[in-house]
C-alpha cells in the first residue's frame, strides 16, 4: 500500500539513525539502478539528519557501485548564504559527499546566493526547467524521482515554515522565504516542485521530533509538512525514537 499524502504514507521504522541511513542509502542505489528512461533526479534535504546518509554514500564500497554519471543532484532547499558558509546545506553536502564521488560537476546544482533570495529562486526554477525541458510540470512526468526531506520541531520541511507565504504558492517551483527569527533567508522547493516527483521520502530521527510526527502523521493541517503529497509515494524513513508517539509506533 502506497500513499500519496503524508496520512497514507508508509512508516518504516528502523532501530536507530544509523538503521535510517542504510536503508535510505540502499534503497536510493536501487531507485538509481532501476532508472533506466533517462537521469536519475533528486533533490537532497539539509541540516543535520543527513550527514550520516551522506557519509554512507562516499563510501567506496557503496560510490564505486552508484551510477553518478547519469544522476543529477539538486536541493530541496538552502540557506541563502555563500556555499562557504557554515550553514550552507550545499557546503555540507559537497564536504561529505559530492567531493568523494564521481557525480559530475555539471550534474551537481547547488541553489546560489549570489542576488536577492528572489533573484537565486527564479535563476534555480530556470535550471530545473532546463533539465525538466519544459516551463510547465506536466501529471505522469515527475520533475524528481526522489525528493529527500527533513521535518524541523515546528513541522516545517524543506524550507516551507509556518506562517510564511511560500505555503501559498501553487505555480512557482522555487521560492524565496523569510522564517521567523530566522539568521538567514532561505531559498526552498515549493508544495507543487515537490509533489512532481516520484517518491518522497521523510527522513526523520530522535525523541525531539516523535510529537510532530505524529501530528504530522495524523494530517495536521497547521504544520506545513502535513501537505507534502507526491505523485508516486510518500514514505517515512524513521528511527525507533522519532516514531515513539504514533499509532502502534
Ligand atoms: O535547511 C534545512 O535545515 C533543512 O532543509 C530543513 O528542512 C531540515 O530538513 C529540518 O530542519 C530538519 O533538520 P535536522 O535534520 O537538522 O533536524
Amino acid at each position: 500500500m502506497s500513499g500519496h499524502d503524508v496520512t497514507s504514507a508508509r512508516v518504516v521504522v528502523l532501530e536507530d539513525g544509523e538503521a535510517v541511513a542504510q536503508k535510505m542509502a540502499q534503497w536510493l542505489l536501487d531507485q538509481a539502478l532501476a532508472k533506466t528512461d533517462g537521469p536519475f533526479v533528486v533533490a537532497l534535504s539539509g541540516g543535520s539528519t543527513p550527514k550520516r546518509l551522506f557519509k554512507i554514500m562516499a563510501e567506496p564500497a557503496y560510490a564505486s557501485k552508484f551510477p553518478w554519471r547519469r544522476t543529477h543532484i539538486f536541493f530541496g532547499d538552502d540557506r541563502h548564504v555563500p556555499f562557504t558558509h557554515d550553514d550552507s546545506n550545499y557546503r555540507m553536502t559537497d564536504e561529505l559527499l559530492l567531493e568523494h564521488v564521481d557525480l559530475p560537476a555539471e550534474n551537481a546544482h547547488p541553489i546560489p546566493a549570489d542576488g536577492t533570495a528572489e533573484q537565486d529562486a527564479v535563476w534555480y526554477q530556470s535550471a530545473l526547467q532546463d533539465l525538466y525541458g519544459s516551463h510547465h510540470l506536466t501529471p505522469g512526468k515527475p520533475l524528481f524521482d526522489v525528493v529527500m526531506l527533513g521535518m524541523g520541531p515546528d513541522g516545517h520541511t524543506a524550507s516551507l515554515f509556518p506562517r510564511q507565504p511560500i505555503l501559498q504558492e501553487k505555480t512557482k517551483w522555487v521560492a524565496a522565504c523569510t522564517p521567523d527569527n530566522a539568521p538567514h533567508d532561505r531559498v526552498s522547493l515549493t508544495y507543487p516542485a515537490i509533489h512532481s516527483s516520484r517518491n518522497v521520502v521523510f527522513l526523520i530521527e530522535g525523541a525531539g521530533k516523535a510529537e510532530m510526527l505524529a501530528r504530522v502523521r495524523s494530517g495536521d493541517e497547521s504544520l506545513p509538512a502535513s501537505h507534502i503529497t507526491s505523485e508516486g509515494e510518500v514514505v517515512f524513513l524513521v528511527d525507533k525514537a522519532a516514531a515513539g508517539e504514533l499509532q502502534n509506533g
